[in-house]
């Protein structure tokens, strides 16, 4: 790991941290991207799949040839010479995987969805349940015999993958897919993608955003431990338990260390540690190398852009790529300022880390860890009380490191650096048994849920903020929502529950609109519009992408539907 003082450019105090470095494959591949965009222009143009090619020779045979190829000035290559090019020296991204059917797979498992008595219903159902074979792969032989062609990881396991421009595993999208995968009764399924991400932990320290040689500078949001426990809970299997236990208490530290670590100090002069997004890298995302280079473009100085790529990458690392709740300007992406915030989300789900950790510790008879998570647990609980919590308005708010204090060792709490705009992810604690336990918390979150304005037609919006990023109103419907939903049942409270149902009718019906009105389930994330289930013409995600599945399956399952679904907007 190679420090930015270390870099050839000095950056401080713009830019801190370290730099996980690329591999020269994917330093080429960003050169042929580039490339590409001078070539075709850019219409439709997708930079990720270019860093997803992998090499019919060994890179210094391809290096030359693309080396070779006659160039105008402005770097553009005639369109026939580099098609020539790529289909000679180059394989197109989807060879590095192959369709497997998952050996847990049946057309209808025994005791699918109990609880889901209306025939239309159970038999969208079973079509979901049926698109887990369209998504799992596994990695080609030529990936494991020669991986430094590939940028492809080459993991042991099969896996499912989200569908459309993502080939390739995805760290928090995986959560969702599990839950789905339980639905679906494939334990077995589950556990290999565990394990490919416990075999990730090994190699590299922390479960990558993605496999894929171009993620290993970052992460995402942490659900490894809530998978491990979901599978446990149904499955007792022990086996699991035992491998996963010290990947989790590997993964607990990246969390908790460096420059993922933060610490507040309150009124009372207490400090309290909490976790924050911050990604290992300060150049342009490898898969978005010309976006990001042109979102850099208007900042004149090196330093800065340096920032500004750490940011984007950090901001990447949270999943929610991109949205306003990270930006100081809500109009320019350029003002991102990610690794400056303390997000409610990564500090709930790290909160569900330790709880895990105790759990699976106990069930393994590991007393020390026992005693050691559960006090990171209350500790947490109560920073989260402290720094996040907002009695007032019913919610959790993201804190905002003060500027000027930035690159100290400790912060000075200040009441208003808690960011009061609404976000699904103000939510998220109620997913936790230290929350959802309390009732009075429940009462007062759900209320200001239910006047937030985040519930709409579809489900739970991400944001109110009409923006054009992908995690925002109109286009960010959460997964994280089904987090919430989850928290709501598990509070045990009957107006919770009742809460929890209509969330989950609202995203059922869209989806089973999206379905019904293309009439196809489509592998790729396309969007439909639905007027009376959309919103008025709002879009949403429809049925057919990893994690939709997953939430689809996990809330038929959940809530079972006698009731017509049947869309009406038709
Ligand atoms: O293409 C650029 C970005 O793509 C990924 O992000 C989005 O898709 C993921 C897979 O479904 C999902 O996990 C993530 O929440 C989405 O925003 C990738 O994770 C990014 O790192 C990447 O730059």
């Amino acid at each position: 790991m190679m420090t930015s003082s270390q870099s050839k450019l000095t950056c401080k105090p713009t830019d801190y941290g370290p730099v996980v470095p690329t591999t020269p494959l994917v330093i080429f591949l960003q050169s042929v991207q580039e490339t590409a965009l001078k070539t075709f222009g850019s219409s439709n143009f997708d930079p990720k799949l270019y860093v997803d090619l992998s090499l019919k020779y060994d890179l210094p045979i391809v290096k030359k040839a693309f080396n070779d190829l006659p160039k105008t000035e402005n770097g553009s290559v005639l369109v026939s010479d580099f098609k020539g090019f790529l289909s000679k020296f180059m394989n197109g991204a989807e060879d590095d995987l192959e369709h497997v059917v998952p050996v847990d797979y049946v057309v209808e498992p025994h005791g699918f969805l109990p609880k889901v008595v209306h025939k239309g219903v159970r038999d969208w159902g079973l079509e979901v349940h049926s698109l887990w074979k369209n998504l799992s792969r596994k990695v080609s032989k030529r990936v494991l015999e020669h991986p430094e062609l590939h940028t492809l990881l080459p993991l042991k396991y099969p896996v499912i993958i989200p569908g459309s421009r993502f080939q390739e595993v995805y760290y928090w999208d995986s959560y969702w897919v599990i839950r789905g995968l339980l639905a679906s009764k494939m334990y077995e399924t589950a556990k290999g993608i565990v394990l490919n991400l416990i075999g990730l932990i090994d190699t590299y320290g922390y479960v990558l955003n993605g496999a894929r040689a171009y993620y290993t500078n970052r992460s995402q949001p942490p659900l490894l431990s809530s998978m491990v426990v979901e599978i446990y809970k149904r499955t007792n299997d022990m086996d699991l338990v035992k491998k996963a236990l010290p990947a989790l208490i590997k993964e607990h530290k990246f969390w908790n260390s460096g420059i993922h670590n933060v610490i507040i100090e309150d009124d009372q002069g207490l400090t309290h540690n909490l976790s924050r997004y911050y990604a290992m890298w300060n150049q342009p995302r490898p898969e978005s190398f010309t976006i990001d280079t042109e979102t850099a473009d208007k900042l004149t100085n090196d330093c800065e852009k340096e920032q500004l790529y750490r940011e984007l990458a950090s901001t990447a690392e949270s999943g929610w790529d991109f949205s306003t709740r990270w930006m100081k300007n809500t109009s320019d992406l350029a003002t991102l300022t990610t690794t400056t915030i303390v997000p409610v989300d990564l500090n709930a789900f790290v909160l569900k880390m330790e709880l895990d950790i105790t759990l699976l510790a106990n069930v393994a008879g590991e007393t020390s860890h026992v005693l050691h998570f559960n006090r990171a647990s209350e500790a947490r609980k109560k920073a989260m009380d402290t720094i996040f919590w907002n009695a007032e308005k019913g919610q959790w708010f993201d804190y905002w490191l003060n500027d000027s204090s930035s690159g100290k060792d400790v912060y000075k709490w200040d009441a208003s650096n808690q960011n009061q705009n609404i976000f699904a992810s103000n939510f998220i604690p109620l997913w936790i048994e230290s929350f959802n336990s309390d009732e009075t918390v429940v009462k007062k979150v759900a209320q200001s849920l239910e006047s937030s304005g985040l519930l709409r037609a579809a489900g739970v919006a991400t944001s109110l903020s009409n923006s054009s990023q992908q995690w925002d109103f109109p286009n960010g419907w959460a997964p994280v929502q089904h987090m919430i939903v989850d928290g709501l049942v598990r509070s045990g409270s009957k107006e919770a529950r009742s809460l929890a149902k209509d969330i989950a009718i609202r995203w059922i019906r869209t989806n089973y609109a999206a379905y019904k009105t293309s009439k196809a389930m489509h592998e790729k994330y396309d969007v439909i519009k639905c007027g009376d289930f959309g919103g008025g013409g709002e879009y949403v995600p429809q049925t057919g992408f990893g994690w939709s599945n997953g939430v689809v399956l996990a809330f038929l399952e959940e809530f079972g539907w006698a009731e017509d679904l049947s869309p009406q907007c038709q």
